[in-house]
Order: structure tokens, then C-alpha cells, then sequence
């Protein structure tokens, strides 16, 4: 079962706002095994945090449970003041899923027009849909193929138009599954200008997996992931000094070593 924290002391006006995200002992089974085991952490908001670590380590798990659509989660997660999965959190997060969820058969504005009909239903919402959509459009850069059928683009474009529907709204926090991967060095960048876009002028939180180490350099802040377990919670500048590394990859490296090494000691003290 997962507990709630109420608003912490220090949350009035004037004062550090509460976390975006913040968990406590967070622990989530998929199957029988556990995948997350007993993570401590907070997300800050209005920057850009990168969930970092090797393919299975527990990222999408991680990114599953704050969107609220992980089961068997247990421990404290709060997301956006509220506990994780609460009904009012709908219209307030933007998830991306690693494979784009567009429909083949519509074209890219048919795609965004429907999703915002479920965001923001009524023949009232229409005016503010349709401004939405164009914006959520012009957002990924994709007006010129606004009419061309999801099923015609290409894999980057298809990724671009899944993160259009996230954007839909003007969620106050982005949960984004490695929403690079596949595309190419250009359009790479681009997609990191955007999202730093986001959060300096919409004031947006984003979390965004990658286990590409050099994206880990555009993040303000980074949660590097091990086997089910946070191994740093840090600035891409803390960790390479703490770790006397020149690269992110380098100091994720030496913590892995550094994890093993302690691990492999307990065992022979045991
Ligand atoms: N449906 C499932 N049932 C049981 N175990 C699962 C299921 N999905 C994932 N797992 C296991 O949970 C662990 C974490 O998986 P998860 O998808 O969260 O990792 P990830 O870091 O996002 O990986 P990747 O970078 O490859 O997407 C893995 O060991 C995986 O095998």
C-alpha cells in the first residue's frame, strides 16, 4: 500500500516549493521479482532530471509508478503534492511511452485533435482544442506534415507526435521514456532544445530516461540507476567532481565499480 506525506513545512509563498516528485522508500515487484528496491529520492521542479542507467535497471518501472500506471508499488510517492496515480494528476502530467502511441489511419492533427477531445471534452472546449493542437504541433515541429496520415512518417516523426499528445494541456510535469532513441544527432538536439524551452519558459518539470551517457550532460539534475537502486542523486558537475571524472559516463563508471567493490566486501565479511 502507498502512504501520503502531507504538504511539508516550508511549502508557503515565498519558500522552496515542495518537490515535483518525491519519494520514500519506493519499492515496486513486477512479477515476482523485486525491480525497485527501497528508492529514496525527490525530483525538483521547473528542471530537467535524467533517469539514468543500463537497459533493465528499473527506469520505465521508476517512470511507470509516478504516472501512477505501475501496480504493486508500496512506500511514499508524491507527485505534484497529490499521491502517485490520483485522479486530478490526469490532466497534470504528460507521459511519452518508448513506443509512440498514435493511430496509423489518422493524420498527425486527427491524432492530436482526438486526444485532446479525451483531455478536455465539450463543443465549448473546441476553440481552446484546436489552439492547443496547433500549438502542441508548431511545439515538435511538425506543421508541414500536420496533414500527412502517423502511418507515413517516420520513426523520429511518429516519437515527435507521441510527445505532441504529452504536451497537450500544458502539463505541469513531462515524464518522457527515451524519447531520443532512434533519432538522428540533429533532430536529437533539437528535441533537448525543446525540452530546455519548456521548462525555462512554462516553468515544466521533465524526467527523461536515456542510457545514452552524453544526454546526461543537457540534464540540470541526474538519477543514476543500478539494478533497482539509485547509485547518485546529483548536478552532472557534482558527480564528475565527486567522482574526479571528466565525463558523466566516466563518474557513472566509477560508481558502478565503487557499488561492486562494497558489495563484494560485505559478502566476504558475512
Ligand atoms: N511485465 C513484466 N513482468 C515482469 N518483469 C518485468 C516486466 N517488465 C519489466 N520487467 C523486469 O523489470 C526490470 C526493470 O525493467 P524496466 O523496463 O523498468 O527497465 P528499463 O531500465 O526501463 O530498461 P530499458 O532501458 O531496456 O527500457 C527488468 O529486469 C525487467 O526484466
Amino acid at each position: 500500500m502507498m502512504n501520503y506525506i502531507a504538504d511539508p513545512p516550508g511549502t508557503e509563498p515565498g519558500t522552496a516549493p515542495e518537490p515535483a516528485v518525491q519519494a520514500e522508500s519506493l519499492t515496486v515487484a513486477r512479477g515476482p521479482r523485486t525491480v525497485l528496491r527501497a528508492l529514496d529520492f525527490t525530483v525538483p521542479r521547473g528542471q530537467i532530471t535524467g533517469l539514468l542507467g543500463p537497459s533493465g535497471c528499473g527506469k520505465s518501472t521508476l517512470m511507470r509508478s509516478i504516472v501512477g500506471t505501475q501496480a504493486k508499488v508500496t512506500g511514499t510517492l508524491n507527485v505534484l503534492g497529490r499521491p502517485a496515480g490520483h485522479p486530478t494528476l490526469r490532466t497534470r502530467i504528460g507521459y511519452v511511452t518508448q513506443a509512440p502511441s498514435v493511430y496509423d489511419d489518422l493524420t498527425v492533427r486527427q491524432n492530436l485533435d482526438y486526444f485532446a477531445a479525451i483531455l478536455d471534452p465539450g463543443r465549448a472546449a473546441a476553440t481552446r482544442r484546436h489552439d492547443d493542437v496547433t500549438r502542441a504541433i508548431t511545439d515538435v515541429d511538425l506543421t508541414t506534415h500536420a496533414d500527412s496520415l502517423a502511418g507515413n512518417l517516420s520513426g523520429g516523426q511518429r516519437s515527435r507526435v507521441s510527445l505532441a499528445v504529452a504536451l497537450l494541456g500544458t502539463p505541469e510535469l513531462l515524464v518522457l521514456d527515451e524519447p531520443t532513441v532512434g533519432l538522428d544527432p540533429v533532430l536529437r538536439r533539437d528535441l533537448w532544445a525543446l525540452f530546455h524551452d519548456i521548462a525555462a519558459s512554462r516553468g515544466a518539470t521533465l524526467l527523461i530516461s536515456s542510457h545514452v551517457m552524453d544526454e546526461a550532460e543537457r540534464c540540470h539534475r541526474l538519477l543514476l540507476m543500478r539494478e533497482g537502486e539509485i547509485l547518485a542523486d546529483d548536478t552532472p558537475d557534482a558527480l564528475r567532481t565527486a567522482t574526479g571524472s571528466d565525463t558523466v559516463e566516466a563518474a557513472f563508471l566509477h560508481l558502478v565499480d565503487e557499488a561492486v567493490a562494497t558489495a563484494r566486501q560485505k559478502e566476504t565479511t558475512r
